[in-house]
């Protein structure tokens, strides 16, 4: 039974016209003489024209060589033919369309014809244009992983002290097996710097590294953000659930920073996972497998936090298989000079400026004792850069603790007379305040801590003049 729907040509109009601007081909349909009663969007897009444009108006006007009053005379229809445009300006591009014309007959007498045109060509363009878009992505991804490999190979590790080689050697045999590593090291040594090199070297490089600090992430969170969740597993939960780290470095490696911060609680659960290859969600009941490698790093003394039962010891021993051991910068002093000067070139080429800086400062740098390890170091040359004039760092630019605490390293004992050796020192590092404060005596006893009136009893004594040409350097 027809539909009510169906005999109401308002409601069948719109049916209509929905269903042709569904497809993508294009659709039109002339009257007997060829004026255009319907043109689907698909096609006036092609055309350039508009539904209201369009409608009404002669098909000729937009296609000079049109076949549909012909169609329409003749009453037969062709199924698939090429169309070659004839008014080819108006066209995006496609010279030649495949096109099925048909006459729509009533009672046997024609009184419309259709024609549905493919844009098949568009299509193989649009194919072209994808594989071209495809050959790029693939090249972007290459060139990307072969900026990782860059970035953390061997090479772009700085350091050949003879103590950090070994760590380094360590490292690169690490990273040719699967086996749980532990970085050890002062705060700022290149723990994580470590864990990417090991990463990027091995043949998981081109799985995730997923990076988590176990103590930078309150307490309550950190099973979720490990092990991740199910939906609805607790008032918050996200819709769909939520996938944990160690779900997300599958196949890949995981890197547990600050180890020795985790809770008693998550290291059991993080040693049954490391147990079983396998991870539960939290409101999960079916474990998923996993193929994940370890790399943990800590600046605590682990052994001593399992003495004292902060961390137990059979996922200290699970997590220890090798250990890296990176010494502070302190025991290496050979490697600073050449942080120095990568730091500098860095900012050399980043702000197009030619930067060195002045043995003196060098020298004071290499006789700090660096508590901060290479992160300070890294600082210290960054603001010393920035304070400077863009031509030289020197010892101006440094701050007092800097100057002090390489004084002290570095004035050796040159004679054996005692208050002479003192007397040497002292005067160089009033001698390092006078020019760091521009030869601002108040300012130079203010930040050396004593009286002006010492200050200038103590010139006296050392033989100090104050005056802009003494040379220090
Ligand atoms: N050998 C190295 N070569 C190049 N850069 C380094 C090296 N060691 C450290 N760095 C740089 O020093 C900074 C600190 O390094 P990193 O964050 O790896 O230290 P960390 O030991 O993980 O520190 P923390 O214990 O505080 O987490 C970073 O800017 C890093 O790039």
């Amino acid at each position: 039974m027809e539909s009510k729907m169906y005999e109401d040509y308002e409601n069948y109009k719109l049916l209509f016209d929905e269903i042709l601007d569904m497809t993508e081909d294009g659709f039109v349909v002339t009257d007997i003489d060829g004026t255009i009663l319907e043109m689907n969007k698909s096609y006036c897009d092609f055309l350039g024209t508009t539904k209201e444009e369009a409608i009404g108006k002669h098909i000729g006007k937009f296609i000079k060589n049109t076949k549909m009053p012909e169609i329409a005379a003749t009453g037969k229809k062709e199924v698939d033919v090429i169309h070659e445009f004839a008014n080819k300006e108006k066209i995006q591009g496609d010279d030649f369309l495949l096109v099925t014309r048909a006459p729509v007959k009533r009672n046997g007498k024609v009184i419309a014809a259709v024609a549905q045109v493919k844009f098949r060509f568009h299509t193989i363009k649009l194919a072209e244009k994808l594989r071209v878009q495809d050959q790029e992505l693939k090249y972007y991804r290459d060139e990307l992983r072969r900026l990782g490999e860059d970035k953390f190979s061997d090479d772009k590790i700085i350091g050949n002290s003879k103590e950090f080689e070994k760590t380094k050697r360590l490292a690169e045999k690490a990273s040719n097996n699967n086996l749980p590593v532990l970085i050890t090291g002062e705060t700022g040594t290149g723990k994580e710097v470590f864990a990417n090199y090991i990463h990027y070297a091995s043949d998981r490089k081109d799985k995730p590294l997923i990076s988590i600090n176990c103590a930078a992430i309150p307490e309550e969170l950190l099973e979720s953000e490990l092990f991740g969740y199910e939906e609805g597993a607790f008032t918050g939960a996200k819709k769909g659930g939520k996938k944990g780290k160690f779900q997300l470095a599958n196949g890949g490696t995981i890197f547990l920073d600050e180890i020795g911060d985790m809770p008693m609680h998550m290291q059991a659960k993080l040693l049954r996972v490391l147990q079983e290859n396998e991870v539960e969600r939290i409101g999960g009941y079916k474990p998923t497998p996993i193929d994940v490698r370890v790399i943990s790093a800590t600046n605590q003394d682990l052994k001593k936090l399992v003495e004292k039962k902060k961390f137990r010891e059979d996922l200290y021993y699970r997590l220890n298989v090798i250990n890296v051991h990176i010494p502070p910068l302190r025991q290496r002093p050979e490697d600073i000079e050449l942080f120095v000067n990568k730091f500098l070139d860095e900012l050399n080429r980043k702000y197009k400026t030619n930067t060195s800086i002045s043995p003196k400062a060098m020298e004071l740098l290499k006789n700090h004792t660096w508590p901060g390890n290479v992160r300070e170091l890294k600082n210290v040359v960054e603001s010393a850069y920035a304070l400077g004039d863009n031509e030289m760092v020197g010892i101006k630019q440094l701050s007092s603790d800097i100057i002090t605490s390489g004084k002290k390293l570095s004035s050796g004992f040159k004679g054996n007379d005692l208050d002479l050796i003192i007397n040497e020192f002292e005067k160089e590092i009033i001698l390092d305040y006078l020019v760091k404060n521009d030869y601002n005596v108040s300012k130079t006893a203010n930040e050396l801590g004593i009286h002006r009136t010492t200050l200038y009893n103590k010139f006296k004594k050392l033989n100090i003049k104050i005056s802009k040409d003494i040379k220090i350097e």
